[in-house]
């Protein structure tokens, strides 16, 4: 929660956000804030923190004055150290997942109780959909953990280490689905942070004193959050065309530790395969309830999203949350060039196919 004092402005206006946004003066701060060197940050905790940081600052600069009024250009005492901390951390210079969610957490006591370290207006569901967030992935942890035993177990053919993993994997899938639901209670949305498909800005950011071009990112949206990721490439569920480029390109967006592990996964043995050459009925009811748990998740998200963005078209913008311009911005332009309801579907259907346990060209004869 803390940086060195040199930074001190960072963390004032960080911590005032809301109250600046609100007032519109963040803007005029922000054109009198010195050009800071990134130099004094040492440590990873001390550069992610200032990441996060200069991403809600730039969020609010860019949006102060409404969705219909969008800054074009970042100023350099903003652009210029967010880049140089976005290049030692690996990430792009934009508010990712990684950020809002993933770092953005402190104890309120130390009894265990969490609080956002930094915040938007919106008030409570904003509050709620970050903190949910965090929920839902540290309700992962323990899947990750499974994924892990799956294939040592793999490596050394321990089929009872493989289906305890296995079993491990789909328990965490469940916990997250039911911390999932917690999220109706404040729901909300990320993605107007984007700037990649946003029809206010669509030639992107221009980041003073870096580029003379402006820049197209994506912003913050839980499709950068690596577990889902983790999972599909455990249980090798492959999404193909745009769904697949979409969910690729969303690596970029994740520290490179998530997206090194999501990439190892992928190229290890295959859990299927291996699957497929044993013949082990406790095996097979194993990796199918794990991909039915994960089916399950991915149609709660989906029916979510139904729910909250796409029927009531604008939910996050009568909600007054500041983050508005989900259900707009997706439904015109849709995921990767389809509607978000044809995305989500298509990942949920692909997930649905890896129930089949069939070789490649074999017949019906070897279904499981
Ligand atoms: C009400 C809350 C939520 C809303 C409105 C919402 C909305 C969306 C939207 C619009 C997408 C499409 C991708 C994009 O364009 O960004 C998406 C994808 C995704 N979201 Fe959410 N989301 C919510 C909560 C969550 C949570 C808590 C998680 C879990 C950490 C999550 C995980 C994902 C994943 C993994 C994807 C990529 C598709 C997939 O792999 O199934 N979402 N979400």
């Amino acid at each position: 929660t803390s940086l060195p004092d040199y930074y001190r402005v960072w963390l004032d206006l960080a911590n005032n956000l809301t109250h600046l946004i609100e007032s519109h003066t963040l803007r005029d701060l922000v054109h009198k804030m010195p050009v800071l060197s990134p130099d004094f940050l040492i440590d990873h905790r001390e550069l992610r923190l200032a990441h996060l940081v200069l991403g809600f600052i730039s969020m609010g600069y860019v949006w102060q004055e409404g969705q219909h009024a969008p800054a074009q250009i970042l100023p350099k005492a903003l652009a210029l150290p967010y880049w140089l901390v976005s290049r030692r951390l690996g990430l792009p210079p934009i508010l990712t997942y990684a950020d809002s969610v993933l770092a953005n957490w402190k104890l309120k006591d130390p009894t265990g109780n969490m609080d956002l370290i930094v915040s938007f207006p919106g008030g409570e569901s904003c509050r709620g959909f970050f903190m949910v967030s965090l929920l839902v992935e540290m309700a992962a942890s323990s899947g990750i953990t499974g994924a892990l035993e799956v294939m040592h177990a793999i490596k050394t053919s321990d089929l009872s280490g493989i289906q305890k993993g296995l079993v491990k994997v789909t328990q965490s899938l469940k916990k997250m689905k039911e911390t999932f639901k917690l999220m109706h209670k404040v729901v909300c949305g990320l993605n107007c942070f984007r700037w990649r498909d946003n029809p206010m800005l669509p030639r992107g950011l221009l980041y003073e004193g870096v580029s003379n071009e402006p820049i197209l990112l994506s912003g913050g949206s839980a499709a950068q959050s690596s577990t889902i990721q983790c999972f599909d490439a455990l249980l090798c569920i492959q999404h193909e065309d745009e769904t697949g480029s979409f969910l690729t390109r969303m690596r970029e967006y994740m520290p490179p530790a998530h997206r090194q592990l999501i990439e190892t996964l992928s190229v290890c043995p295959s859990l299927r395969d291996f699957i497929l050459s044993h013949s082990s009925s406790d095996l097979c009811q194993a990796y199918k309830s794990c991909v039915s748990a994960l089916v399950d998740l991915r149609n709660y998200h989906l029916n979510t999203v139904a729910k909250y963005v796409v029927v009531p078209g604008n939910h996050a913008r009568a909600m007054g949350c500041p983050l508005r311009g989900v259900g707009t911005a997706l439904n015109e332009t849709g995921t990767g060039g389809s509607s978000l309801m044809v995305f989500l579907k298509s990942v949920r259907n692909t997930t649905q196919k890896a129930l089949i346990l069939e070789r490649p060209s074999a017949s019906k004869e070897t279904e499981m």
